[in-house]
């Protein structure tokens, strides 16, 4: 169990479609949002790439990094997280993410507006 690949789904509905890891646990992927910061945004799915950590012997409590690149924004979204499973056998992704997006300036840099942090948890769709 918590084999990255497949369907996933979060609290708010957005859909995150893995492939299969390689033998270095690198993994590509889709993220369907429907979230969009402003209305005239239209959302599209944006590509994402990933890692899981190989290099623990404890197959159930790796943990993984994945970003994806938005398609409909100049930002991208960086996730780390780790795999749970329930007593029910459910998977559950544990997940924060760190959201980067474009100052018009290096002053702006430091202004909230170009990145945001938060929490996501993903279940198997
Ligand atoms: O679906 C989920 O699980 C979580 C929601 C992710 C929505 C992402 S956040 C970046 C991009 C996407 N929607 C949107 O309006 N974006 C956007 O406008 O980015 C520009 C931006 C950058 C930084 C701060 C605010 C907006």
């Amino acid at each position: 169990q918590c084999n990255l690949e497949g369907k996933w789904k979060n609290e708010l509905g957005s859909i995150m479609t893995l492939s299969p890891l390689d033998k270095n646990g690198f993994f590509t992927g889709t993220y369907h949002t429907t979230v969009t910061a402003n209305s005239n945004l239209v959302t599209k799915e944006s590509p994402l790439m990933g890692n899981l950590n190989v290099f623990t012997a404890d197959t159930q409590q790796r943990v993984f990094g994945f970003l994806v690149n938005w398609t409909f924004s100049n930002s991208v979204t960086s996730f780390v997280g780790q795999c749970f499973v329930q007593k029910d056998g459910t998977e559950r992704l544990q997940t924060t993410w760190l959201l980067r997006g474009s100052a018009a300036t290096e002053e702006d840099n430091w202004s909230q507006t170009s990145h945001r942090v938060g929490t996501n948890v993903f279940t198997r769709l």
